[in-house]
């Protein structure tokens, strides 16, 4: 956390991290799971109609964005359960907001989903 110079060792030390978070999500969380298999699904269909490059980025950026929430939803609430692992009712609000994020993310995920595979299956 401390400002003690620029070196690239710690910069790529802080990759290293980052990819240990990445696989702990992929590695634990069931709801990660799901959001990696549907990725998969998704990518294995845009190579088969052969996406455009626009709908390339969407679906790209539609991906990492829900991952991206849930690695921050699961960073929430293991943050939560150090700080307060009895009820607690803003926890639970807390933890129920950073859900309906991922909730929200993946819904417009699904909706441009539709919007670019429904035309090209009939
Ligand atoms: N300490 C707490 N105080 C109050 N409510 C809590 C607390 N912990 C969990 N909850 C409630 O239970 C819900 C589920 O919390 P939990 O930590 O079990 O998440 P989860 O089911 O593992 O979520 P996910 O499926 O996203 O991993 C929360 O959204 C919240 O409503």
């Amino acid at each position: 956390m401390k400002n003690d110079g620029f070196t690239l060792r710690k910069r790529l030390l802080s990759f290293r991290y980052a990819f240990n978070g990445i696989k702990w999500l992929i590695g634990h969380e069931h709801n990660a799971w799901i959001h990696c298999f549907a990725a998969v699904c998704v990518i294995v269909a845009g190579l088969i109609v052969r996406l455009s490059a626009g709908e390339w980025i969407a679906v790209v950026f539609s991906i990492g964005s829900v991952l991206a929430a849930e690695a921050v939803n699961s960073a929430i609430e293991a943050l939560a359960d150090v700080i307060s692992p009895d009820y607690n009712e803003a926890i639970g609000r807390a933890k129920d907001m950073a859900a309906g994020a991922v909730l929200m993310l993946a819904v417009a995920a699904a909706t441009i989903g539709l919007i670019i595979f429904i035309p090209k299956l009939f």
